[in-house]
């Protein structure tokens, strides 16, 4: 790195211009704001004079609605400005939800900014109590996720004290978490853009235990695959009803979340009316409606599509639920495959690593810089096949047909638990560098084994010979007896769709000790030893 890198650059930016940027794999760039009018990215307001840093691959547009002035450490190979942007319908919709959430806040009678030690808030029971719930609906690159951070950021931006809902029902860009997993969020400040992989949350400041903790606190589900699928909708529906069962119970608790509000970052498969359709549901766009049920959505925005917001509103009309539609914005970029690789690993990276530190060209910059989120110590140890018990949702077999009574037939759940026996060579090479979602486990989730008449004979022939026991210490003695089958597994199939607690990867397999090397977030036991597997993978290439 030579001082030429530290070149240092005024940009003027025109009233109501967007100035947008593309950082490649080796540009790390900070840009500062020289006026006195606020300037923009991604609805955030950016600290005026102080070094705001934007770590390589990302993209996005800085705004300024006034004559501004940035200057910028340096100049990215890929940038241009325009004064065609979707700000000014960005705005005018923000205008139009902030007065929903205050009329809300108004019928809930929220006084006090409730914080972690106003006590009990009053429950909220009166439907005019709620803000807006917002789903934004788009063709993959069409902007979906920055509409959706705009937004947010605009609500949380306006000082009255928001604290918005943020669903990311997008697998593949979740806030704060690895891909895969559907999320749920509160922010209380703007979110902001300094890094690939955080495109709706911060970075995690700390991580007490093996739990999801980050400065958006965030829940999260494990889907475990980058997009909605025909096959996976079993799962996928279970996970979004106890999404939304858990955002209803927060907001019936809370007035001040109640009246903000919610939004929904929708992936692009909602905008294919027939993804999930079954055998006995055929009607159009499932997901979609499951969805907005499950929220209970009464706005959606359509980026771009004009015949899909016309179609929406006839079909939503029913439910009560508003369709409109907004511009694409010109600046946004289309992302490709290797892009959208290099964002995952990213992702990834930094839930376990925390945020990267400061680029070296840029730690030599001269005055105040924005502080960038804490770094982490991933933990990396070694674990028993028999200790880690990892499973897999909807998929395994059951025993062929014709082992079965005259007559009958297997009902096989879609949503059944199949253990993953990591014995065969084909397991150990499917399981090296896989991500598993860690789930709690109840003792009310365990599953008594099934006895089969000949074990209950066994039992009792073995009780009468020994001359004790009775009938009472029979059920003891024959799940003793009873051995699981290789596939079945002993915990019931809620665990699947339950909130996880937390992520780790197999980063190695050694078959002859039958161990995996296990990479965690933070030291200690892991808070749980069963682990669900997806069809994430990852391999540290920092
Ligand atoms: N006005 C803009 N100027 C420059 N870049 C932009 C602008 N709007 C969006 N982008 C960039 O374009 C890319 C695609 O946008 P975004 O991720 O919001 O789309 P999406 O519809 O959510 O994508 P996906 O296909 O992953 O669902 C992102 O890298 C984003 O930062």
């Amino acid at each position: 790195m030579t001082d030429d890198d530290l070149e240092q650059i005024i940009l003027p930016l025109e009233s109501g211009s967007e100035w947008r940027f593309e950082l490649e794999g080796d540009e790390n760039i900070a840009l500062r704001v020289h006026s006195t009018d606020p300037v923009y990215l991604n609805g955030e307001e950016l600290p005026p004079t102080t070094w705001y840093p934007i770590h390589r691959y990302t993209k996005g547009a800085i705004y300024s609605p006034t004559e501004g002035k940035l200057e910028l450490s340096s100049l990215p190979a890929s940038q241009y400005t325009s004064t065609s942007t979707t700000q000014l319908h960005l705005h005018s919709l923000h205008l139009a939800l902030e007065r929903l959430r205050i009329l809300a806040r108004r019928a809930g009678n929220v006084t006090v900014e409730p914080g972690p030690f106003s006590g009990p808030s009053p429950a909220v029971t009166n439907p005019a109590a709620r803000g807006p719930r917002v789903m934004v609906l788009g063709p993959p690159s069409s902007g979906k996720t920055t509409v959706v951070k705009n937004l947010v950021n605009m609500a949380l931006g306006s000082g009255v004290g928001w604290n918005v809902g943020v669903a990311g029902l997008d697998p593949s860009s979740p806030s704060n978490l690895i891909p895969g997993t559907l999320s749920l969020s509160s922010p209380a400040h703007p979110i902001p853009t300094h890094h690939v992989a955080h495109p709706l949350g911060s970075p995690p400041a700390s991580l007490p235990s093996n739990t999801l903790s980050a400065d958006v606190p965030t829940l999260g589900w494990w889907y475990g695959q980058l997009e909605p699928t025909t096959r996976g909708v079993p799962i996928w529906s279970k996970i979004v009803t106890a999404m939304g069962d858990v955002w209803s119970e927060r907001w019936r608790k809370d007035p001040l979340l109640a009246a903000s509000g919610l939004f929904v970052d929708a992936p692009s498969g909602f905008a294919n009316p027939l993804l999930g359709q079954t055998k006995d549901d055929r009607s159009r766009y499932p997901l979609l409606t499951q969805a907005i049920d499950a929220f209970d959505i009464d706005l959606v925005i359509v980026i771009g599509l004009e015949k899909l917001t016309i179609e929406l509103q006839r079909i939503l009309a029913s439910r009560g639920t508003k369709v409109i539609q907004l511009p694409k914005s010109g600046g946004v970029v289309d992302l490709d495959d290797t892009y959208r690789e290099i964002a995952h690993a990213q992702q990834v990276r930094s839930y376990f690593y925390g945020e990267p530190a400061l680029p070296a060209n840029l730690s030599r910059l001269v005055g105040r810089t924005v502080p960038l989120g804490l770094q982490l110590s991933p933990y990396s140890f070694q674990i028993g096949w028999d200790t880690l018990h990892v499973l897999r949702v909807g998929e395994g077999s059951a025993a062929p047909s014709s082992a079965l009574p005259l007559g009958s037939s297997h009902i096989l759940s879609p949503t059944r638990l199949s253990r993953v026996d990591p014995g065969g060579p084909a397991h150990v090479v499917r399981l090296l560098n896989m991500v598993l979602a860690i789930v709690a486990i109840t003792p009310e989730d365990r599953i008594a084994p099934v006895a089969t008449d000949e074990v209950k004979e066994e039992v009792k022939e073995e009780a009468e010979g020994g001359g004790g026991g009775g009938d009472e210490d029979e059920p003891d003695a024959v799940a003793g007896k009873v051995e699981l089958d290789e596939d079945e597994v002993p915990f019931r199939e809620e665990i699947g769709w339950r909130e996880v607690l937390g992520f780790v990867v197999i980063t190695g397999i050694d078959a002859l000790k039958r161990k995996y090397t296990v990479l965690s977030p933070s030291p200690g036991k892991l808070p749980s030893t069963v682990a669900i597997a997806g069809a994430i993978e990852w391999v540290d290439s920092a």
